[in-house]
Formats: structure tokens, C-alpha cells, sequence
């Protein structure tokens, strides 16, 4: 399903907070990623960014409009449907990488599949490690790991379920330069040679470049998009943005 709607996402309203104490962090917000496409989502602190990334991956829900998922409208799915469906059919990847410090770069990738019901194969756990660039890190603890090779383990751990989407959240946050860069291609790899849909926020125009599309947001509202990013552009973009604040 290139270039059509992986997600779409419509109308969606998301308050945080009651009475005199609400945030609007996304305001009647519509948008479809396309499958097969790499898009970056980027703006200003606090305009909704990572709201945005949890709704779309049913890990929250919305209070008003629809998530649709290939199909599936996420609203109208029970939590323990929507869990299925996030064990099943998503990928999520975050800044602080979230890996069981007690467990190999083998044992976490394993995880999920377990927690899915699944009896992880060796052979299927093994070729996500290899594929991130693994191979010789199998045995090895998060604490025996460098930042960047941790976060690919948890980007091995978030596609061994073959997820429709992955979502990241600022997965090159946490990292130096060179580590985001080698992320970077990775996710850029994944897209190009496997068709993996991918959506990611960040705040480093660097990042953002790598992506088909960047999306802008402002208060909790879509503030514009920008094809074929640089580094150059979406950091004007950004700066604007941020001076409108
Ligand atoms: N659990 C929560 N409880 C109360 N307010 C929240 C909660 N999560 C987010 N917010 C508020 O909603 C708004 C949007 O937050 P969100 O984290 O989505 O923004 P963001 O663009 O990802 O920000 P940042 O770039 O700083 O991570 C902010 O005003 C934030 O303070």
C-alpha cells in the first residue's frame, strides 16, 4: 500500500488536565502518513508532538475524531484489542531506549514476540539483530552496549514483530552525532529497501532530513508540511515557528 495511508489520522482533539488547569495538546488535528514513507514530525516544545505519535500508535486515546490503521479504527477497538493490535501490528522506539538492563541484546529482542504469545525463533531474533548491524553484540547486557548500539537493539526489538508502522520518538535524542547518523541510515535503509512505513519526531534538523516529509506542528495544530527536507530548510522552518510562539 505505497504512498496510501498507513495511518490517518482525523480530526483528533486531546486535552490534558481539567477545569482551569486544560492543554489543547492536539486542536482538531487531520493528517495521513503514507505507507512506505518516512515522515518526520517536528515543532516547537510542547505543541504536541509526542501526543500526536501516541494517539496515532493507540497507545493513547483520543477525546474526539478518528484513528484509522490500515483499515482498523483504533477508537472503536477494547484495550485489550488495542493492545493486540499495538503487540501485533506496531512498533514503537523512544529516546531512552527502554531496554531490560538484565536482559541480552538477544532476550530483549526476543520479548516481544513472547509477550505476543509467540515462540521466538532464534533464527528470526538473530536476522534483527544482523540487520541493525548486531551480529557481534548478541550476548551483550544494554550496560555492555554503547548509546547507539542500544538503540538499535531496540529498533531490532521493535521490527521483529514485522510491525505495519513504526513509530519513534526522538530515537537520536540521547545520542552523539555519529550514533544518530548510523541510526539515521538505518531507518533510511529500512524504508527504501523494505518499504517500512516509519514516523518520527524529532528536534534535530539533521534527523528530519533523513525523512520523504516533514510534518509541522504549532499548539497543538498541523502548521504546514515540507517535502524533500534539508537540514537548511526545515531548520528556517523550525526558527520561524518558534519565533511565532
Ligand atoms: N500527561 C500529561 N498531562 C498533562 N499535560 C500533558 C501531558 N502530556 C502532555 N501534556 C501537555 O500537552 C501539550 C503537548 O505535549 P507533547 O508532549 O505532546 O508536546 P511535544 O511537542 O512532544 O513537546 P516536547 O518537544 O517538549 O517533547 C503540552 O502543553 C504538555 O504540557
Amino acid at each position: 500500500m505505497d504512498n496510501e495511508a498507513m495511518v490517518t489520522v482525523s480530526r483528533v482533539g486531546k486535552t490534558y488536565g481539567r477545569r482551569d488547569n486544560k492543554v489543547a495538546a492536539l486542536d482538531d488535528v487531520s493528517v495521513r502518513f503514507p505507507g512506505g514513507r518516512f515522515t518526520a514530525v517536528m515543532g516547537p516544545s510542547g505543541s504536541g508532538k509526542s501526543t500526536l505519535l501516541q494517539c496515532a500508535a493507540g497507545i493513547d486515546r483520543v477525546d474526539s475524531g478518528e484513528v484509522e490503521l490500515a483499515g482498523t479504527f483504533l477508537n472503536k477497538l477494547s484495550e485489550s484489542a488495542l493492545t493486540k493490535l499495538r503487540r501485533d501490528r506496531i512498533g514503537f522506539v523512544f529516546q531512552a531506549f527502554n531496554l531490560v538492563p538484565s536482559l541480552t541484546a538477544r532476550q530483549n529482542v526476543a520479548l516481544p514476540l513472547m509477550l505476543a504469545g509467540r515462540r521466538p525463533k532464534r533464527r528470526d531474533v538473530d536476522a534483527a539483530l544482523d540487520r541493525l548491524g548486531l551480529a557481534d553484540r548478541r550476548r551483550h547486557r544494554p550496560g555492555e552496549m554503547s548509546g547507539g548500539q542500544q538503540q538499535r537493539v531496540a529498533i531490532a526489538r521493535a521490527l521483529v514483530t514485522r510491525p505495519q508502522v513504526l513509530f519513534a520518538d526522538e530515537p537520536t535524542g540521547a545520542l552523539d552525532s555519529r550514533s544518530s547518523r548510523q541510526v539515521m541510515d538505518l531507518l533510511r535503509e529500512l524504508v527504501d529497501q523494505q518499504r517500512q512505513t516509519i514516523v518520527m519526531v524529532t528536534h534535530d534538523p539533521v534527523a528530519a532530513s533523513f525523512a520523504d516529509e516533514v510534518l509541522f506542528l504549532a499548539d497543538g495544530r498541523i502548521a504546514g508540511s515540507l517535502e524533500a527536507p534539508t537540514p537548511e530548510l526545515v531548520a528556517a522552518r523550525i526558527t520561524k515557528l518558534e519565533e511565532q510562539q
